[in-house]
Parts: C-alpha cells; structure tokens; sequence
C-alpha cells in the first residue's frame, strides 16, 4: 500500500477535543491509483493534505507513505520526504516568479537531484509547454501556469501528488485540460494522485472517491 492512514485524529490547538478537524480517519491508497476527496468547505481537506505532506503534525493515529511512518520522523526526514516522494499542486499555482518556465519546471528535481532530461522533455512537450520554456510565470495564462506547476511536481517522479484544488482558479476549458493531462501523466508516471476537489464531476474520474463530513470519512 502506498498511502495508509489509520485512526488519525487532529485538534488545533486552543480547541477542545470535541471540535477536532479530524476523527479517527483510516484510508488507503495504492501504489498507481487515483483518489478524490470531496467535503463541506472547513470540513478538513486541506488539513488532511498537509497532515499526508509531514506540512503539520496529527495528534494520534498514524500516516505511513509506501511502508514509512510520519510519526516520529525528524524534521530533516519530513523534508526529504517532501523533496523526493511526496509532491504537491496548490489552487495558486505557487510558481516562483523570478524563474523561467524551465527553470521552474526542473527546481524540485535538481533540489532532489533527480534531473531526469527525457522525461523532463516529455512532461514539457505534453504539457505543451515546449514554446514557453523561456516565459516568466506573470507572462502564462492560468492553464499554463498550473500547467508547470504540475510538470515541476512531477519532474521528481514523486510515488505520490497530493493536488489541493488545482483547478480551483481556472475557467472550465482550462480545468478540464488540466485535470486530463495530470491525470495522463501520474498515470504515465506510476505516481498515485490524492486530489481535493469541490467538484463531484471531477471526483468521478477518479479511481475511487471518499467524502469528508464531520471528521469522518463518509
Ligand atoms: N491553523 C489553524 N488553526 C486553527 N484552525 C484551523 C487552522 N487551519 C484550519 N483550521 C480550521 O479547521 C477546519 C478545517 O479547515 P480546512 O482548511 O482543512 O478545511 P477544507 O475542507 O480544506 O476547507 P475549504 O474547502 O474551504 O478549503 C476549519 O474549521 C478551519 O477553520
């Protein structure tokens, strides 16, 4: 199993237990497969996300990434995992505006060196991104812009994405090709994609899909 959590539970501070985020969430995901998380807005998503990311810290339960737990791992752990096997898209894209569309495309995989040419190649051309190596983030349309977003989180070969919205800021046309193409390429890759969703259209063309109500999965 690639993704298993068991029984995760997470309070922010200054709340009391009563009003947890999470309750005892218990999921897996396997290696190579794609799952939606749809839910009420503030009904935990993200912080479901960040929790799978080693971004934030449960209270109890477990996460275990292809057989490693997050419990307990140093934060210098935390962030290899991050550079290596988990990878992330945000609804805000997230580009670093000083860099070229190339250059943003391969800073996670140099960062982890793992500068992979060929597939660097092949995730630009399919993203059709090869004519825009040379552009700055404030020169790309939204599409575009999630476009190499997801081409620099993919570049790695993460064994997972972890996708929060990531099509949360385009219009329709743009979201659904972008949506296509992420889905062609963690399949291409073997990647296992866990994406958040507010759309229960989307959440279908996935693999499986999980509904988030009152800290519990429905
Ligand atoms: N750092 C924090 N400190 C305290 N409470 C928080 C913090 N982050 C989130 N929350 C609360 O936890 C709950 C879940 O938030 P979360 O962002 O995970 O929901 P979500 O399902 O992703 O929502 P949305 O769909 O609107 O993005 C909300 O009630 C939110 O106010």
């Amino acid at each position: 199993m690639l993704l298993c959590i068991r029984n995760l539970s997470k309070c922010y501070p200054g709340l009391p237990p009563s009003r947890a985020v999470l309750r005892k969430v218990s999921l897996d995901l396997e290696a190579g497969k794609t799952i939606a998380l749809t839910g009420e807005s503030g009904s935990g998503k993200s912080t479901l996300l960040h929790l799978i990311a080693a971004l934030d810290h449960y209270d109890s339960g477990e996460i275990k990434i292809d057989g490693t737990s997050l419990t307990g791992l140093t934060d210098r752990a935390r962030a290899k995992l991050r550079r290596t096997d988990v990878a992330m898209v945000f609804q805000q894209f997230n580009l670093v505006p000083s860099l070229t569309v190339e250059q943003n495309i391969l800073l996670h995989a140099s960062l982890a060196e793992r500068v992979d040419l060929d597939w660097i190649t092949t995730l630009t051309r399919r993203l059709g991104l090869a004519d825009l190596t040379n552009r700055y983030p404030e020169q790309l349309s939204g599409g575009q812009q999630q476009r190499v977003a997801i081409g620099r989180a993919l570049a790695v070969r993460p064994k997972l994405l972890l996708a929060d919205e990531p099509t949360g800021n385009l219009d329709e046309t743009a979201s659904a090709e972008v949506l296509n193409l992420m889905l062609e390429l963690v399949r291409k890759s073997g990647t296992s994609l866990f994406l958040v969703t507010h759309s229960v259209q989307i959440a279908n063309q996935l693999d499986r899909r999980i509904h988030l109500s009152e800290g519990k999965i429905q």
